[in-house]
């Protein structure tokens, strides 16, 4: 029996032979002084008071309070008591992906989309005019972002040089099949932008794993493929295909995916020509305290060389219907105090990044208003619809409304704010009615 009020973490231990354990020197009391007081944390702090103390097995509940209130003191004074949300659409293109990530069940096997094939993948391929349809009545609604990330489509070409560049291509190593084999044509990755960028609204796009898939079979950096995009249309960078920033843990979750140096290499080509990015993390699956640790770690140091990280978005592994559950590789995700300790040592740990989200898409919105106290400050968008989480196993739903935000936020004493995309344009959310007014034809009407 514990002797204290102790809980379990969710880490497979002794699963996995990783050379990155959770062990270290550090004391927890040390630690967390230096994060009360604002010292720059080390990568052994931060592994310190995401265990809680490593002296001992599970999170201590004294202690785990203790770390949760630093970073709700560090939130505040940091960007005060204001919650901020966006009213935004997600517009997946595509759901077609061979890539094989163990932890998404968002994908469908991309031969299913050929003309000749006759299985039922239930998955979806939206061409350019249909993604402008559905963001331009979404925009008349008044949200103002769309954010799309899709399956790595092989029809998908950056633009029409890189589609001649595919055809003529005798390499059968590039994931590239000529789209008319497709019982839908996606276009290219140019021509999806540029149909979203419809009427003012900010187009968040692109996650370095599609800028490299935009990329393959030609001699062009990171840099080449986001000056192109942000010509067609593109505003800012998601930074998701991050997953663990550790290649011991990429090599078991998404061994197709490029490497942590890669997706590195594309933030910063992004924020190279003047693009803002996230930054985000994958956590609760086959990955450890340290590896949570180290990933903090090169988000802090990429924010150092760019200063473009709008905000860290925390993306608790949602396991259900995952091939790493199904394969046993997994029993379940990261418990709640995993998941509190996780936003409140990303506060702490990123001195750098203004903003951390807590996604009522993961975490529900009870959790999720909580996730407000340990140091969050952000509440994600309405998002308007959800395919991700919901094919993983999900059931958090696929919206929310202002008039829901403004209830939840004010709940716990704080004050609801309407917000752009790359945080500068705010605005306190007053009515009823509770509708956005920061985009092109939003006039407060709302969101339902
Ligand atoms: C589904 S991908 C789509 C974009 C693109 N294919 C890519 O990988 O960058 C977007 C992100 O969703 C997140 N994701 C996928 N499956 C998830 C799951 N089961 N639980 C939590 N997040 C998940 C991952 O962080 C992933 O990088
Ligand atoms: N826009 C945000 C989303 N959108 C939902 C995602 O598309 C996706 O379903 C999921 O989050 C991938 O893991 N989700 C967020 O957590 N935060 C956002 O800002
Ligand atoms: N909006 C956040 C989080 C996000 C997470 C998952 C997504 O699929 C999309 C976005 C970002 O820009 O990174
Ligand atoms: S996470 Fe992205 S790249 Fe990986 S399988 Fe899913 S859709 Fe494909």
């Amino acid at each position: 029996m514990a002797d204290r009020a102790s809980t379990g973490t969710n880490v497979p231990r002794n699963r996995f032979e990783f050379a990155h354990r959770p062990e270290t020197d550090q004391s927890f009391e040390n630690a967390l002084s230096k994060a009360r007081d604002g010292t720059r944390l080390s990568v052994a702090d931060a592994i310190a008071l995401l265990t809680t103390g490593t002296e001992r097995a599970g999170i201590d509940r004294e202690r785990k309070e203790q770390v949760l209130e630093a970073a709700d003191r560090r939130r505040a004074e940091v960007v005060g008591e204001e919650v901020t949300v966006v009213a935004n659409l997600n517009n997946n293109v595509t759901t077609a992906c061979n890539t094989g990530c163990l932890f998404c069940n968002f994908k469908d096997r991309s031969e299913q989309f050929l003309i000749e094939s006759d299985s039922d993948h239930g998955g979806f391929t939206k061409t350019p005019e249909q993604s402008r349809e559905i963001v331009a009545s979404a925009l008349e609604r008044g949200i103002y972002e769309v954010t799309s990330v899709s399956g790595l489509h092989p029809a998908f070409a950056l633009d029409g040089e890189h589609r001649e560049i595919l055809e003529s291509s005798d390499r059968g190593d590039l994931n590239y099949k000529s789209p008319s084999r497709y019982e839908t044509d996606p276009g290219t990755y140019c021509q999806q932008i540029d149909a979203m960028d419809v009427g003012g609204v900010h187009v968040h796009s692109m996650t370095p794993e599609e800028a490299a898939h935009a990329r393959r079979g030609t001699d062009w950096d990171y840099e080449e493929v986001y000056q192109r995009l942000a010509e067609a249309g593109l505003d800012s960078v998601p930074g998701t295909a991050a997953e663990i920033l550790v290649d011991e843990v990429r090599g078991v979750i998404c061994p197709g995916k490029i490497d942590t140096q890669g997706w590195l290499d594309a933030i910063e080509a992004a924020a190279a020509v003047g693009l803002d990015t996230t930054a985000t993390m994958m956590y609760g699956h086959v990955e450890n305290e340290a590896h949570r640790a180290l990933h903090l770690q090169r988000v802090r140091e990429l924010q150092d060389r760019t200063g473009a990280i709008t905000e860290f978005v925390p993306l608790s592994f949602v396991h259900r219907n995952t091939p790493l559950h199904e394969r046993g590789m997994v029993d379940r995700g990261a418990s709640t105090d995993e998941d509190e300790l996780l936003i409140a040592v990303s506060r702490l740990f990123l001195d750098n990044v203004e903003h951390i989200q807590s996604s009522w898409v993961k975490y529900g919105d009870a959790q999720g208003l909580k996730m407000l106290t340990c140091g969050a400050d952000d509440f994600m968008g309405t998002i308007l619809s959800e395919e991700i989480t919901k094919r993983a196993g999900g059931d958090f739903g696929e919206y929310r409304s202002f008039s829901e935000y403004v209830e939840m936020i004010e709940s716990i004493g704080r004050i609801p704010v309407e917000r752009s995309t790359d945080y500068r344009q705010r605005r306190r959310i007053e009515g009823p009615p509770y509708g956005p007014v920061l985009g092109p034809n939003a006039d407060g009407t709302p969101l339902v």
